[in-house]
């Protein structure tokens, strides 16, 4: 039932991952005599740790789950409520929240993330990865596997594929090439025998040990009662995120990944119906009786395995917001946000996974659901409702220029800046590139000789230069294929 002592204030926050987090600390800090409330559905929150701007736009940072208690100590002006928002009623700038409770706010910000976007609903045998609860219920059933089948081509397939070991694992993409949010034929190439080879002794220390530390004792002010609910609606896991866990399975074996390319899934059998089913494939492994659950590809073959993970991008978290609401919703589901960080709604701004970012973006900027651009947005989200506040202009700001992502595959740094795949470049660009097996992939779009985007896998220390290429516009036509000369030091160069 509502509480009919209706409680208000100025500045709510909805969600405790990175996007939320980010957005309350530079709400606390710039108005310390205002009250926040950050509003969030799981135990835990999200805090950047370790933050390191790499080059102008690269930034690499660390990410922990804390208590809430932490972020309220750091500032005073900041009280975490434990509790998901059921429902706003933007016309009267009010949410409800599953204890009943109802919460005015001047300003709201959304930061609710997304959760997986399975291939199928409801299926016992099919998982996705989110956040901790997903992660260790990876963990368990991978300790009693045999072999899994991963869809999806994208990031966590990636990590998982690598990461996973003393299991097989049947990686089933759509596209002619691994990796294709984040790679071209020519890269996935140059990965492919990392993909079989030994992985190195990994380093001890693990950066998640808070996750299962602190979970049992959440301090939040009002603890949730319903472990089901948060446990639907955790943060989402990110960098390193497989560090903390062992992904092994029951085989006596390191790697063994076999790639089914271009196809999709057509159907997913229990190992009952498989047994009725005339879809049995010649292959034995797939005989019935031997595994729980059956996936029958669209290139006509069929696995056996222990389960599926579905690993096969986001959805946004907006069912709350959206009822009796005016939101403008995008393609891909997400609340639109303009340049000032806005939704549709009056006073209501977003940011992170939740959004999609609907200004006309800067040439060599797009939006990708990632870390990097959740804390970006969240925090620029709470500068926009400062200057709104205070009715000062605010200008896009310079992150948003350049599209840039730091991270680790198969044991290779990556870098990718621009328009690294010549997203909507059409025909009108060119491709440098430069591979040395097994030591660094360098790829340059170029589009009217002047640098657009690169993919820079390894230890290329070229990031810093190409930013700077693509930052000023510098006319390279004069330079042809000797950009990437190994011999010319590029950095003393154009220095
Ligand atoms: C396995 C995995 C690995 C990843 N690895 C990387 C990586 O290496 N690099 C990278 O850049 N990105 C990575 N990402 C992506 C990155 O984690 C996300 O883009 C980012 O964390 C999104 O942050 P967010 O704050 O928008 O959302 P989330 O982290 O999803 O946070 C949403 C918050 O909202 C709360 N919430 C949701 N609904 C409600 C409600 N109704 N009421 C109250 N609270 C609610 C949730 O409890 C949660 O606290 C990875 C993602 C996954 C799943
Ligand atoms: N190191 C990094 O930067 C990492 C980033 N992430 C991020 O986490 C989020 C979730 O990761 P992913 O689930 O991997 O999403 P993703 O968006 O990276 O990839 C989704 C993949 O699934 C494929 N796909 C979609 N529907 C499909 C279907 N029905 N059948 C077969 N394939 C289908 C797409 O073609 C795409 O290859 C993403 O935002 C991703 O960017 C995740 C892991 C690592």
């Amino acid at each position: 039932m509502a509480n009919k002592t209706a409680k208000s204030c100025k500045f709510v926050v909805v969600g405790g991952g990175i996007a939320g987090v980010s957005c309350t600390e530079q709400l606390a800090s710039q108005f310390p005599s205002e009250k926040i409330v950050l509003l969030t559905a799981a135990p835990l929150i999200k805090a950047v740790t370790n933050f390191k701007k790499v080059s102008k736009t690269l930034e690499n940072f660390d990410v922990e789950e804390q208590p809430c208690s932490i972020i309220e100590r750091k500032y005073p002006n900041v009280k975490v409520i434990q509790s998901e928002v059921k429902q706003l009623q933007a016309k009267e700038h009010k949410l409800l929240t599953e204890n009943g409770k109802e919460l005015h706010y001047e300003k709201l910000c959304l930061c609710s993330g997304g959760k997986p976007k399975l291939f199928i609903h409801d299926s016992p045998h099919v998982l996705g990865i989110r956040d901790t609860d997903s992660a260790q219920e990876l963990q368990k059933r991978l300790s009693k596997a045999k072999r899994i089948v991963v869809i999806g081509n994208g990031g966590i397939a990636l990590e998982l594929v690598y990461e996973v070991e003393g299991c097989e694992v049947v990686w089933a993409v759509k596209d002619k090439a691994i990796g294709n949010t984040f790679f071209d034929a020519g890269a996935a190439q140059f990965l492919i025998p990392s993909m079989g080879a030994d992985k190195p002794e990994r380093a001890t220390t693990c950066k998640r040990a808070r996750y299962t530390t602190d979970r049992a004792a959440p301090e939040c002010d009002e603890p949730n009662r319903n472990p089901g609910s948060a446990e639907k609606l955790g943060s989402a896991l990110g960098p390193d995120w497989h560090e903390g866990i062992e992904l092994r399975g029951t085989q006596e074996m390191s790697h063994r990944v076999h790639v089914e390319y271009q196809c999709e899934v057509l159907k997913v059998y229990s190992a009952e119906d498989f047994l009725s089913s005339p879809q049995r494939s010649p292959d034995p492994s797939s005989d019935p009786g031997l595994w729980p659950v059956y996936i029958q590809l669209t290139n006509g073959k069929t696995y056996g395995c222990d389960f599926i993970v579905s690993a096969t991008g986001v959805t946004p978290n907006t069912e709350p917001f959206l009822q009796g609401n005016n939101f403008t919703v995008a393609e891909d589901s997400g609340l639109k946000v303009d340049d000032h960080m806005r939704t549709s709604e009056p006073d209501v701004y977003a940011a992170g996974d939740v959004c999609t970012a609907c200004w006309e973006p800067s040439p060599m900027w797009q939006q990708m659901r990632l870390w990097t651009q959740a804390r970006q947005m969240g925090w620029f989200a709470a500068r926009c409702i400062g200057a709104d506040l205070l009715d000062e202009p605010i200008e896009l700001d310079f992150c948003f220029e350049l599209f840039s992502h730091i991270t680790k595959f198969f044991n290779y740094k990556v870098v990718l800046l621009g328009k690294f795949n010549a997203q909507g470049l059409g025909q009108d660009h060119e491709l440098l590139i430069r591979c040395t097996k097994g030591e660094e992939y360098v790829k340059v779009v170029l589009r009217q000789g002047r640098m657009v985007g690169a993919v820079l896998i390894g230890e290329t220390n070229l990031e810093e230069t190409f930013e700077n290429l693509m930052l000023n516009q510098m006319d390279l036509s004069a330079y042809g294929e000797e950009l990437l000369n190994p011999n010319i030091d590029i950095e003393d160069y154009f220095d």
